[in-house]
């Protein structure tokens, strides 16, 4: 393909100062959407007291878990850094759901099951 007339070659300098500007909007988008998450995990912490489900839901995190790894793998997306940052964003959401719900959160079947029920 022919490069338009104007177009040159970057320095290397130039080339990195691209891909630092390009990362700094992409970074905004991710964290745009990370706060969208974010909102719908305050919502799951409303309506979870009254269905009687816990943060903690773990077929739910291995269905969230396996659908992102296969979204990664379509996309190019290493998997390793897609686990890390999943697992990383579900852990902290459980624990932030468990914070809003306060003294509301069902407890999960684990800690029922420890006092025997
Ligand atoms: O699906 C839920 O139950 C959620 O609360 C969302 C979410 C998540 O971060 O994706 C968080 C907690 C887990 O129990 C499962 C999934």
């Amino acid at each position: 393909m022919n490069k338009a007339p104007d177009a040159r070659e970057m320095s290397p300098q130039e080339e990195m100062a691209d891909v630092r500007r390009t990362i700094d909007g992409l970074d905004d988008e991710i964290v745009a959407l990370f706060a969208k998450r974010q909102r719908q995990i305050e919502r799951a912490a409303r309506v979870k007291p009254l269905l009687g489900v816990p943060a903690l839901v773990q077929e739910r995190v291995d269905e969230v878990i396996a659908r992102v790894l296969g979204a990664a793998r379509r996309e190019g997306l290493s998997m390793e850094l897609a686990l890390k940052l999943w697992s990383a964003a579900i852990e902290w959401s459980i624990q932030y759901e468990e914070k809003l719900m306060g003294d509301k959160a069902p407890r999960s079947r684990d800690e029922s099951a420890e006092d025997g029920g």
